[in-house]
Order: structure tokens, then sequence, then C-alpha cells
């Protein structure tokens, strides 16, 4: 197929025909493996087959039947890909949810893998690889993720040598005018996502991806974020901008671990204007170069460390992850109420919510500050 019918086929949402089951009766529910503000994951063994599936059950009252549609839609046509998670062509509904039946992950997404201070940097390039490949494969067809996280990345081997995306509940095809999507993860979004006031509309660009690339090859190097969020009132963000903008030649601290081919990568991806930002396709460049610098990473770590001259900075941003750790305290609120409705509907079935996403991800975070403590010996081995 040319690759024009390709895209237009993928663009064509077609209605998903349902049919109302008995989760129990078909399947033996194992284990909850999260539970977020909309769906909840289950690890089930499908009694007739016994196969081990993942259902990700999205709460009909949060969810509109075209959003769903739209979600299974691609997750299943783009599941071909091998650095994509296989979908099956399982839908259905129960009581209160619509249904899809997904592959299982078995070491979980990569939130899960990357401790403080970071992964090796050969971790990190197959990673990288990996989600190129995905990326430039939803961008040949004209799609943007939306919301590239660790979160949505699944780890099949622990070295790294296989990894999938998932969630497409927020792809679009390029162009589509939207909303904010509910994501908290403030330290991913891009700029010109940072200062949109509520509910204001923006089209939708693939370099928005690119960016959230950046940061997930930042995070996974070395375990924390690059700044709380990309706007001016954030001081790490600004010394990055003024750097990025030569308007100082002083190497943001928590950038300095860094090679300059891992600078040059970086700031391409991380670039303001979404028009001048580089593709995905770019960072395939950079794989062969040394991205730790030897000489540097020894005296300053990314998340603080050794560095007695930084160690203001260090503070700075040690207060802003404790901010954000605050603003997830402050945000229960907003999801309880779709939550309670979740549990609601679950304990239907019989079933009780044991897995917290907020609290976890705060554990996450409280865990990563702890890297500021940390030494880099790590980079030695790479
Ligand atoms: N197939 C799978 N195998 C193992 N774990 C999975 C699988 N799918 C999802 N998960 C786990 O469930 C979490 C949530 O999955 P997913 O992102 O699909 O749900 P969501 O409700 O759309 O999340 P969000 O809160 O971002 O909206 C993932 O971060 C991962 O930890």
């Amino acid at each position: 197929m040319k690759n024009k019918e390709k895209e237009m086929g993928v663009h064509n949402i077609q209605k998903t025909k349902l049919d109302d089951i008995d989760i129990s009766t078909e399947y033996d529910i194992r284990a909850t493996l999260a539970e977020g503000s909309f769906a909840r994951i289950l690890l089930v063994r499908h009694r007739r087959t016994s196969t081990k599936v993942v259902l990700k059950a999205i709460h009909m009252e949060l969810t509109a039947e075209n959003e769903f549609d739209r979600e299974y839609h691609y997750s299943y046509h783009l599941s071909a890909h091998p650095n994509i998670l296989s979908v099956y062509p399982v839908a259905f509904t129960t009581q209160n949810c619509f249904v899809f039946a997904q592959e299982y992950a078995p070491l979980g997404d990569l939130s899960g893998s990357v401790k403080a201070g970071g992964l090796s940097e050969l971790y990190c390039k197959r990673i990288a690889e990996q989600l190129v490949s995905a990326v430039t494969f939803l961008h040949s067809l004209k799609l943007v993720h939306r919301d590239l996280k660790l979160e949505n990345i699944l780890v099949f081997a622990a070295d790294m040598t296989l990894i999938k995306l998932c969630d497409f509940g927020a792809t679009v095809r390029e162009g589509t005018m939207v909303t904010k999507h509910r994501c908290i993860w403030q330290p991913f979004l891009p700029p010109e996502i940072c200062e949109l006031v509520s509910n204001e509309r923006y089209e939708c660009k693939l370099s928005s991806d690119c960016w959230q690339l950046g940061i997930i090859l930042f995070v996974c190097l070395t375990g924390c974020p690059p700044w709380q969020s990309a706007d001016i009132s954030d001081s790490d963000y600004c010394n990055f901008m003024r750097w990025q903008k030569r308007k100082t030649t002083k190497v943001p601290v928590q950038f300095r671990p860094f090679t300059s081919r891992f600078l040059r990568m970086i700031k391409r991806l991380l670039e303001r204007k979404p028009d001048k930002r580089s593709s995905a396709t770019e960072i395939i460049k950079y794989l062969r170069d040394r991205w730790i610098d030897r000489k540097t990473s020894g005296k300053t770590s990314s998340c603080g460390g050794g560095c007695a001259s930084s160690s203001v900075i260090e503070l700075s941003r040690r207060e802003s992850i404790n901010m954000y750790l605050y603003q997830l305290d402050d945000k229960t609120h907003l999801v309880d109420e779709s939550k309670n409705r979740l549990k609601k509907l679950l304990s239907g079935y019989g079933l009780e919510t044991t897995i917290d996403q907020k609290a976890m991800t705060k554990r996450v975070w409280e865990w990563l500050l702890q890297c500021d403590y940390q030494t880099t010996a790590k980079f030695e081995s790479v």
C-alpha cells in the first residue's frame, strides 16, 4: 500500500461494534496493574484460551464513545510496529466501561526502572533508538501522540533491549484543534502548551512530541526533569533559555554532565520555537556519540551531588520538585470524584481499588529527590 493510502486508512476512524459482556464470566481477573483517573488496567486470564492479557477499562461516564473509538482505533492500527504495544481485536463494553485487550508488559512502565541518578548511557541510547522508531512511525502517518512520558513507555526487557510505546488516548491527527491534555506532568509540557490559558484551543503539531522526547531522554539519563515548568517563571528553564539564546556561555548546572554533542542534540529538541525544533529522527545522528562527559560528570551531577558552587541552584531545583509534590497533593481532589465513580463501578465486579496512581507518582518523586545526594559513579561504567 502506498504511503498516502496508508495515511488515509489510519485516519478513517470507524465506529467499533461493541458487545456487552460480563467480564468475570469470560476472564479471570488476576491483578490491578494501575489505576488512572479515567481507566483501570487489569491483568486477566482469558478463561477459554487460558491466555494472559491486559484489559484497559475506561469509564463510560468519563469518556465519550467516539473518544474510545479513536483511542482503540489508533492503538490497534499502530500496534503493528515492534515498539508499539500490541492491541488485540477484542473490544467490548461491560456494565459501565469501554474495554479493549492488549499484550502484557511484564516489567511495567519506564518510571519504575529509572532510579535516582538515572539509567546508564547504554540503556538510554537503546530507549532512544526504539522510541525514535515508534514516534517516527506515528509522525509519518501525521499523528501526534501528545502524551509522551515515562509512564507511557512499557518495558519488556530489563536491559532495555525492548520497550514499547502505549496509551494513544490523546493521539490526534496533526493540525487538529485541541485543548491542553489532562496531563499532570507539567515538566514534560513544551513552552507553547505551558503558556496556554485553561481551555484555550491550539493546533496540534508533531514538534510537541519532539520536545517530550528530549525531556524523556534527560530524565532517563539523570533521574529527574530539567525544570518544573517550561515557562519564564521557572528559574531553571530561564537559565537554559538564556544559554540556548547565547545570552550566557555558562552551561546550566543540570546540563553540565553532558558532552557537547549531546548538548547540541538536546538544545535542538528543546528549541523554544516549535517550527525550529528538530525532528525525532535527528536523534539517530547522535547515537554513536558519547553523551555523558566523563570529565564533568564526576564533578557535577545534573541532580546535584558533589559540586559545591552549584549548591544554590541545586537547592532551587529541589524546591521546584518539592513544589511539584505539593501540587500533586493539592490536585488530588480534582480526580476524587471521577475516581469514586470508577470505584463504584469496579466494586460492581467485586473489585477493590488498591493502587492509588497519584500516591504512587508522589512516592516516585519523593524518591527522585534523593538523587540530590547521589554521586554519579554509574557514569564511569558506560
Ligand atoms: N499492557 C500493559 N502491561 C503492563 N502494564 C500496563 C499496560 N498498560 C498499561 N499499564 C500500566 O498502566 C498505566 C496506565 O496505563 P495507560 O496510560 O494506558 O492508562 P491511562 O488511564 O490512559 O493513563 P493516564 O493516567 O496517563 O491517562 C501505565 O503507566 C502502566 O504502568
